[in-house]
């Protein structure tokens, strides 16, 4: 299948970051998320989240025994998103041992529509280094077709985010969000809607990159409309894949598995699920003041009222010991989703690995911050100086020298990468 080029031409001049409208005039299409529907139980209670852990899972399907009163098979958020990983994995597997991924820009036979893209991935690369400097000389290691193909990723996603983040953000309905979708349908059938999309259906015709993890980055914004409270920490889980393990999922495939890898897909798959959520975990300890302004609490209620917190508490924004103690426990949990991520990184594509290990570093000191700041993430936001930024960037890059282990303690469910 070919990318269309020509149908964004005439939106061509419209190169702002994000269009306001959401584009009205274009029908909505009513679409339909499925959810994956498999069953699966596990061995081991997972650290992080006292559930049952992602390693050795085994398919139920008719065998689980847990049922809601609704009649619904109770399954955890875990559970759940494991099911997404387990198929992303298999997918890129079936998918590379198909096709062979095709570098350089290549277009449609359209007449000039070469360097319309070149000109459209060039415009993602502005993006990306104007919201994520550092992210962004972290791409420059890797190579030409990876890198424009994670800028036009990056570019949708920080479009995405802005939809509920962003100075529209009020006026975003779930009606916005489905037209947001069925343009991301379209991209992926290769008719992008302006030049932006035009770089990412360029990424997805040539990466073995799947829609599922993109609908459910939209799902996260629908749940971010309606929702502002977390019973506990499966709910938060779930919030974190969409909006945050999507983006893991989503780049493994693009950023590609090291040849001498000797891990499991699935268990680079994990890893990179793990930073996704250690991420937006970090990011939701570190704006808990700003959240709480516009009303919103994404920590687990039941935690809370373990540790003797109320929401007053938190809208009160005083520093006590009882919110020190949650906080140590909060930050202690995000550690650990950054070490399960840190055993990935060296799986990945050498080329790869300089800006996943930046991103990881960086992220990670916000946690450092907040203890610094003796846990007021009220008033004081955890900011990482533009030194410590630019120590951690040489730093990323000796750590990204190391490749893969060459040899595993065990390794199960051991498989091929076609990939490579
Ligand atoms: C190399 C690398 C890091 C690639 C990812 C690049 C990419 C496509 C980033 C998109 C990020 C984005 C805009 C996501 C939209 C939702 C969102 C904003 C999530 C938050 C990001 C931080 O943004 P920011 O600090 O600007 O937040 P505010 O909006 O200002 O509040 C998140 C916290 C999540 C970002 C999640 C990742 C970057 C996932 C990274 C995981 C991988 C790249 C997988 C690595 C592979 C292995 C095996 C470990
Ligand atoms: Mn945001």
């Amino acid at each position: 299948m070919s990318v269309n080029l020509l149908c964004f031409v005439s939106s061509q001049s419209d190169m702002g970051f994000l269009t306001n409208s959401l584009f009205p005039h274009r029908a909505d299409k009513g679409l339909i998320q499925k959810r994956n529907s498999h069953r699966f139980c596990s061995l081991r209670t997972h650290p992080c989240t006292g559930s049952e852990s992602l390693g050795n899972k085994v398919p139920l399907l008719s065998t689980m025994a847990a049922a809601s009163s609704a009649g619904e098979m109770a399954m955890s958020s875990e559970e759940m998103v494991y099911n997404v990983v387990m198929k992303q994995a298999a997918l890129v597997n079936r998918q590379l041992a198909a096709t062979e991924v095709k570098p350089g820009v290549d277009a449609a036979a359209v007449p000039g529509s070469l360097s319309l893209l070149k000109e459209a991935y060039a415009r993602c690369g502005e993006i990306c280094a104007e919201y994520a400097k550092t992210f962004y000389l972290g791409t420059l290691l890797m190579t030409p077709e990876r890198r424009r193909a994670i800028w036009a990723i990056y570019v949708w996603c920080r479009r995405t985010d802005e939809l509920v983040d962003g100075p529209n953000a009020l006026h975003i309905t779930p009606i916005a969000l489905d037209r947001w979708e069925a343009r991301l349908e379209d991209l992926f059938r290769g008719s992008p809607f302006d030049m932006l999309d035009a770089a990412l259906a360029d990424t997805v015709k040539k990466f073995p990159v799947d829609i599922q993890p993109f609908k459910d980055m939209i799902e996260g914004m629908r749940m971010d409309l309606r929702k502002s409270r977390y019973k506990n920490f499966d709910e938060l889980y779930l919030y974190c894949y969409y909006v945050a393990g999507t983006v893991g999922l989503i780049s493994v495939p693009v950023m590609g598995i090291a040849p001498e890898s000797l891990a499991t897909t699935e268990s680079v798959y994990n890893a990179a699920l793990a930073l996704g959520i250690a991420n937006q975990l970090t990011n939701i300890l570190r704006d808990v003041g700003e959240d709480a302004h516009r009303g919103r609490i994404y920590l687990p209620q039941d935690e809370m009222a373990q540790a003797g917190l109320s929401e007053e508490d938190i809208f009160c924004g005083k520093v006590t010991d009882k919110w020190r103690n949650f906080m140590k426990k909060q930050i202690k949990r995000a550690r650990m989703l950054f070490d399960e991520a840190e055993k990935g990184v060296e799986e990945l594509n050498a080329s790869s690995r300089w800006p996943v290990w930046a991103s990881l570093l960086l992220y990670r000191k916000i946690l450092d911050e907040i203890e610094a700041n003796d846990y007021n993430n009220f008033t004081k936001r955890a900011y990482v100086s533009k030194a410590k930024k630019f120590i951690a960037l040489p730093v990323a890059y000796v750590r990204s020298l190391a490749g893969p282990p060459t040899t595993r303690s065990s390794r199960p469910n051991q498989i091929h990468h076609p990939s490579k």
